[in-house]
């Protein structure tokens, strides 16, 4: 038995130089890593079926005497081996195709473990054989490939799946009891959790299925409990630091809202409150705001910076792109500027003289609000006093991000909002230490939008029916997912729909084009002239995708449809239906894949933002829910978000007994807090 465990996996026995670099790509680079590299799935392979019970269609496991071995060189290229085994019971067959090195390892009068599928054709003719079974021998030794639940890796090319196993094993027997534990007994104890030892032992080599299944139910736990200590934390931090103390602006606020040609709906008054409660505590706000598209949001910041301006202090928009930082700001100046303040748009596109004179403004408080992208907290800008930042679209930013430009003041408060709706087991693991407020009504005279799903033959009937309604003086974006026509991708392209439309279906209306590719003036011209009414139809890319606020656009058509995720679906459908007239949205698609007919038909069945994100995250798994994976999303190994629900409250309720009712909980807990430590690192 090893004493101390190595850092380097190179060191377990069967690694060595060579599997050091190939389990690099694995990324295994320690021990620990090794250790905590789990199965993908399992297969029973504990139970022994006698030969003679055993028929094909399904994976078996034998345990017999080896009585004969047989080669024979069939021709030049085609040798076979042949090893039969006995239970008394019957007599069974494995053979090997060209793989005589197999012969060294077999034993005649020796028992040994077969597993595999039996071969269905030699069993026609009463012959029993299974082609390259897997294979131990059985001896003092436990069996780790055969004669019990097994576990399947994950693999790469240069490992197979039974060397990682033994790798894997070695690892475990070695190292496994240096696992430090950093689970505080109490808790251990209270949920009746194994040692970290055996729970690592169980998630890779179950005895059985029940120590699969408490070992499982441990690590998941231990890994939410960890997260959700690591975001208490933070707040914690938060809220014991010093921010800025708004006072009341009740008539600022009062004047403003008199300006608005409709009054807040009961849910935007609700979170209002909530908003203003918190800006007005002397600790820095750390608050996410969550509303489905066009459930009117941008009114919340608008009167969260109002709050932060009207007490002297200067504001920031952040957004996620230029396109939308320039929607906003046109938004917003024109909600603000008959009120006094002073506003501005920073943006990567804006240079030279005109961005120096933005600079100093800033500076100098010469501008009271600040829209733009992350520019906003490039290291040369200094503001003046900063009061509140709003960041839309929270998770492109990441997290790290977010912490940026909270430093560029003295603490200020911070309102994150996000139109993705995220299932509520979601917002805890990635905004745990965000307080939450959700819009959950639409502004009234809404009806929801009328989603169809058309195949690429009923072109002549959709736009028949745009043509109807752009006689009704409405307007419509077509979508599609890339600019130009490519020869890999059979999908349509903007520069092709825009030139058919003009030239046949539409002809006579006005047909713009917004991509992400076109200069920033013209972009903006685009929109602008779609704002207007000037364009009827919009070809583009997903840059519409958020934020695009054109009231008279009631037709959204989304090409390749099936190609786009839900989320992403729900974003762009939500680009209409935000005014008072009946919206419609059209997805085109054929899909080839089970999944991609599945969000098609998840989109004309449901309305509901969140409803919605819940089947995506079902769908698709939370690794991937948004898109990428460096959006500051923790990495669950063992936990799953949809499973675990009731894990993760428990997991929640006990980090938040420690933060908030263990006095000196560091010192008590001395490896939690090393564990939090290093956690609080990495993400
Ligand atoms: N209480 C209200 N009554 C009527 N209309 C409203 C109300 N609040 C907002 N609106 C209008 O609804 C539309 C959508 O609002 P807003 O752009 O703020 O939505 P949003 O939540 O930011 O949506 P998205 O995330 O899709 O951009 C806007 O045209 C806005 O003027």
């Amino acid at each position: 038995m090893k004493e101390k465990m190595p850092s380097s996996v190179q060191f377990v026995r069967g690694v060595g130089p060579r599997y050091a670099e190939v389990l690099k790509k694995l990324n295994i680079n320690t021990v620990k890593d090794l250790l905590y590299y789990f199965p993908r799935t399992y297969q029973d392979r504990s139970q022994f079926t006698p030969i003679k019970y055993i028929r094909p269609g399904y994976e078996v496991t034998v345990q017999g005497e080896i009585i004969k071995i047989e080669e024979n060189k069939i021709r030049k290229g085609l040798s076979i081996l042949k090893a039969t085994i006995t239970d008394g019971s019957d007599v069974l067959n494995g053979v090997w195709f060209n793989q005589n090195y197999i012969k060294k390892q077999l034993k005649k009068g020796q028992t040994y473990i077969f597993s595999g599928k039996l071969n269905e054709k030699s069993f026609r003719f009463r012959k029993k054989e299974i082609s390259n079974p897997v294979f131990e021998k059985v001896d003092k030794g436990d069996s780790i490939h055969t004669g019990r639940i097994v576990p399947i890796y994950p693999l790469t090319s240069g490992v197979t799946q039974k060397r990682l196993r033994t790798i894997i094993y070695n690892a475990l027997n070695d190292y496994a009891h240096h696992l430090t534990d950093y689970l505080p007994g109490f808790i251990r104890k209270k949920y009746k959790f194994p040692d970290i030892s055996r729970s690592i032992w169980g998630l890779h080599f179950p005895e059985n299925r029940e120590h699969y299944i408490y070992s499982r139910r441990r690590l998941a736990f231990e890994e939410l409990f960890f997260l959700q200590l690591l975001v208490l934390k933070r707040k914690k931090g938060i809220i014991e630091s010093r921010g800025i103390n708004h006072k009341d602006e009740g008539e600022v606020i009062k004047k403003f809202l008199k300006l608005l040609p409709f009054r807040l709906t009961a849910a935007q008054k609700r979170v209002w409150r909530e908003i203003k409660a918190d800006m007005e505590k002397p600790t820095p706000m750390q608050r996410l705001l969550q509303g489905d598209v066009g459930s009117g949001k941008t009114i919340i910041a608008a009167l969260a910076l109002i709050e932060t301006m009207a007490n002297g202090y200067q504001g920031v928009f952040m957004a996620p792109t230029e396109i939308l930082a320039e929607q906003h700001y046109l938004k917003l100046k024109d909600l603000l500027e008959p009120l006094g303040y002073r506003t501005a748009l920073l943006v990567g596109g804006i240079t030279g003289s005109q961005r120096e004179n933005i600079e100093r403004g800033i500076e100098e408080k010469k501008i009271d609000l600040i829209v733009g992208t992350h520019t906003l907290f490039q290291e040369r800008i200094n503001y003046f006093s900063l009061g509140l930042v709003v960041i839309d679209e929270q998770h492109r930013f990441g997290v790290e991000q977010r912490f940026k430009l909270e430093k560029k003041g003295d603490n200020p408060d911070v309102l994150v909002m996000t139109a993705t709706p995220i299932p509520r087991t979601m917002a805890l693991t990635i905004y745990g230490d965000l307080d939450l407020s959700i819009i959950d009504e639409l502004p009234p005279g809404r009806s929801p939008v009328i989603t169809t799903w058309r195949t690429q033959n009923s072109r002549k009937r959709i736009y028949s029916f745009v043509k109807e309604k752009l006689e009704e003086g409405r307007q419509a974006y077509v979508v599609c997912p890339v600019i130009e026509p490519s020869e890999e991708l059979e999908v349509v392209s903007a520069l092709e729909i825009k030139e058919k439309l003009e030239d046949k279906y539409l002809k006579g209306y006005n047909v713009g084009l917004l991509h992400g590719k076109l200069p920033p003036e013209e972009k903006k011209q685009v929109m602008e002239d779609f704002r207007q009414g000037v364009i009827d139809v919009l070809v583009s890319t997903t840059v519409v995708e958020v934020g695009v606020d054109v009231p008279n656009a009631t037709i959204m058509i989304i090409e390749n449809a099936d190609r786009f995720g839900l989320a992403q679906l729900h974003q762009l459908r939500g680009r209409v239906g935000r005014g008072k007239y009946q919206s419609y949205c059209i997805l085109i698609g054929n899909p080839t894949t089970e999944e991609g007919k599945r969000r098609l038909k998840v989109m004309t069945s449901l309305n509901d933002g969140f409803e919605i994100a819940d089947e995506d995250l079902k769908i698709r798994g939370p690794g991937e829910f948004f898109g990428t994976r460096q959006h500051g999303i923790p990495d669950l190994k063992v936990a799953s978000l949809i499973k675990d629900k009731k894990l993760l409250q428990l997991a929640r309720q006990e980090a938040f007994n420690i933060i908030y009712s263990t006095r000196d909980w560091q010192d008590k807990y001395r490896n939690l807090k090393e564990r939090i430590d290093e956690l609080d690192l990495k993400i």
